[in-house]
């Protein structure tokens, strides 16, 4: 297909996304510094609801979702401010909408309508990725990688629950995909590449990336 060279395509803001353990941060990680751009990244250690969350969802759910919510609105915010706005690019080891993905799972009821306004209100300006590489993967893989990672809170994660956050992840991506027909999603088998291990998969991952830059 012929393209004009004369029109610019957008400065690259670039998700990572997939469920837990999936290997988003060690993918946005390594992107970062393939192609040389700034990395925002997830902070997790310090959140001081997790714990508590996995030990009593119910109870702690609402916290937590408030909180990485309130969180990742300040990263975007400055993120915004330091880069989009400035036509710098960036890659981010999660899409604003994993607050949604997560909360629609968490939360019930009123607690889920308040946290559903709130988001609103907080996201839907804020300027989205163009790119998404989706890394999608099986609840074995997540449950491998895991336990590697070693977090003590999460090492008794209910199985179920991976699993239904691993349909939420796919519903959500389709939902991405038909209300943003013009955000490039790149899907990335995460099961069967593992580029940890192997550098001629995350060289395969960085050449399907470079086809939309
Ligand atoms: N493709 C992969 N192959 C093997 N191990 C991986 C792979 N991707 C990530 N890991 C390991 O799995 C664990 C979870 O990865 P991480 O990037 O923290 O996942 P996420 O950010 O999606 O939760 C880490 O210990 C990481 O080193
Ligand atoms: N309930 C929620 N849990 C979340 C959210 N974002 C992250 N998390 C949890 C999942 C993991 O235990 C940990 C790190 O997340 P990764 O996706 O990087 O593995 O935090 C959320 O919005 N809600």
């Amino acid at each position: 297909m012929w393209e004009d060279p004369q029109v610019k395509k957008p400065c690259p803001f670039i998700a990572v996304e997939g469920a837990i353990g999936a290997g988003k941060t060690t993918l946005a990680t390594m992107l970062a510094e393939r192609f040389d751009f700034p990395l925002l990244k997830e902070i997790v250690e310090e959140n001081p609801f997790l714990d508590k969350f996995y030990q009593n969802i119910e109870e702690w759910a609402f916290q937590l979702e408030m909180f990485f919510l309130c969180n990742r609105y300040k990263q975007l915010e400055d993120t915004v401010k330091n880069y989009v706005s400035r036509g710098l690019p960036v890659v981010s080891d999660y899409h604003i909408y994993k607050n949604w993905i997560f909360a629609q799972r968490t939360l019930q009821g009123d607690k889920r309508e308040k946290y559903r306004q709130i988001y609103h209100l907080l996201t839907d300006d804020l300027p989205k990725p163009n790119v998404i590489v989706y890394i999608r993967a099986e609840l074995a893989t997540l449950l491998k990688r895991i336990e590697k990672r070693g977090r003590s809170f999460e090492q008794d994660i209910d199985p179920g629950y991976l699993e239904r956050l691993i349909e939420d992840y796919e519903t959500a991506i389709t939902q991405i995909q038909t209300r943003e027909p013009e955000t490039v999603v790149i899907t990335i088998d995460g099961n069967m590449l593992d580029f940890v291990e192997h550098p001629e998969h995350f060289e395969q991952i960085v050449a399907k990336i470079k086809e939309h830059l």
